[in-house]
């Protein structure tokens, strides 16, 4: 008989679908891909038609959903309030309950759901575990946690801060940890995972101190389509005087804004090319996305007191050097120094780019949100 060791990691988005089978024996990537534009032309009807898709992609790799060295599958659901708060195998009952929390995030947990419902059909004898975005975040302390709101009409609405891309907060903290030659407890970080959504953490000695998303995966950085952080009378001036409804100012913050709504680009690469051109809206856009970066970054050192490094990771932290550079730019007082050279340089692993005599290293680590579901997935239900 062979010994199941293969973990398949399901990461269905908004609009994409991405997935990864894992060998957990030896770490192995078998086989990875993507299907994306979700319901947009072109693209794929909706999220069970994309993971039929992935379904028929494994099989044509040889490596299908029928394989008796499967040994679980891997979800990622962005939500699970304060009722899920570790890697949680999935029941009936679970979903329900991952169900419930569809109105914390609208955008994210219906997809997820798609994806386990299917995953379920496909392999019912399979265990299948749900891993977190906010578990990582868990830990938070009830002052950064907290708003200051009625505290009886936040406890009665579930609103606090939950935070979210938890599985690379934890990922690339450690893989810091590791990169200065350190146990992740004798290490602060500062991780700023820049993507489509964006979020920051402080991670103290591997525990989450303090995060920049919050209730929902709205707040805090500017994004790709979302504000980050805004003056909640915003919402009440366009209700009052603009008529917008709560629908409408909701797709405004998260789909019509941040990059996007700034200098109609949502991808970082085009707003550089467009720099390069003069054009002084991409310009404006980059300058909000930096400013932004910094309060946190300054924030964070205050919230940690000491900070042994800043990790930059995902699509922009991991291949924007202009970026990175105007983050930390002119922080020498705060004991950061670039390495312009090693900043500029294009490479694949995990990095540093700071300068010899900085006292707080900055690095590039890649994210692996994949592996870490892989992980926690087999740690669970396979191993
Ligand atoms: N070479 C690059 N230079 C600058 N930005 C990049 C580069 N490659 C990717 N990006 C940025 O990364 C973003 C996507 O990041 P990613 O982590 O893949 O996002 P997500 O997983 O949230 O969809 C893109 O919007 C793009 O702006
Ligand atoms: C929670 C979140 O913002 O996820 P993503 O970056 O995948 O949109
Ligand atoms: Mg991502």
């Amino acid at each position: 008989m062979t010994t199941a060791t293969r973990v398949l990691v399901l990461n269905s988005g908004s609009s994409s679908v991405k997935y990864q089978l894992v060998d957990m024996a030896d770490g192995t990537r078998l086989a990875s891909g993507l299907v994306e534009r979700i319901g947009e032309e072109g693209g794929v009807a909706d999220h069970a038609e994309a993971l039929r898709q992935v379904a028929r992609d494994l099989t044509g790799k040889g490596l299908g959903l029928d394989s008796p060295e499967l040994a679980a599958v891997g979800h990622r659901v962005v939500h699970g309030g304060t009722r899920f708060t570790e890697p949680t195998l999935i029941t009936d009952e679970v979903v329900a309950e991952i169900e419930e929390l569809v109105p914390l995030a609208p955008l994210h947990n219906p997809a997820n759901i798609t994806g386990i419902k299917v995953a379920r059909e496909l392999r019912p004898d399979l265990p299948q575990v749900a891993v977190f975005d906010t578990a990582f975040h868990a830990t938070l302390p009830e002052a950064a946690a907290r708003y200051a709101i009625d505290a009886a009409t936040a406890d009665r609405y579930g609103i606090r801060r939950y935070g979210f891309h938890g599985t690379s907060h934890a990922y690339v903290s450690r893989a810091t940890a590791a990169l200065l030659g350190k146990e992740p407890a004798d290490v602060n970080v500062i991780v700023l995972h820049l993507g489509n959504g964006a979020s920051a953490s402080a991670v103290q000695g591997g525990v989450c101190v303090d995060t920049s998303m919050g209730l929902t995966p709205l707040e805090g950085l500017v994004m790709g389509t979302r504000s980050g952080d805004i003056d909640p009378g915003v919402v009440f001036h366009l209700e009052r005087v603009g008529g917008l409804s709560a629908d409408e100012i909701d797709t405004l913050l998260n789909k019509r804004s941040g990059l996007l709504g700034l200098c109609g680009a949502n991808d970082m690469r085009e707003i550089g090319r467009r720099m390069g051109e003069g054009d002084a809206d991409a310009r404006l856009a980059f300058d909000v996305y930096v400013h932004r970066l910094r309060r946190y970054i300054g924030a964070f050192t205050a919230v940690l007191g000491r900070v042994d490094a800043i990790a930059f990771t995902a699509g922009v932290g991991e291949n924007s050097a202009s970026v990175r550079a105007a983050a930390v730019r002119d922080l020498e007082a705060l004991g950061i120094e670039l390495d312009p050279v090693h900043n500029a340089v294009r490479a694949s692993g995990a990095r540093l780019v700071s300068a010899a005599s900085s006292r707080v290293a900055v690095a590039v680590v890649p994210t692996d949100e994949e592996w870490e579901i892989a992980r926690d997935t087999y740690r669970l239900a396979g191993g």
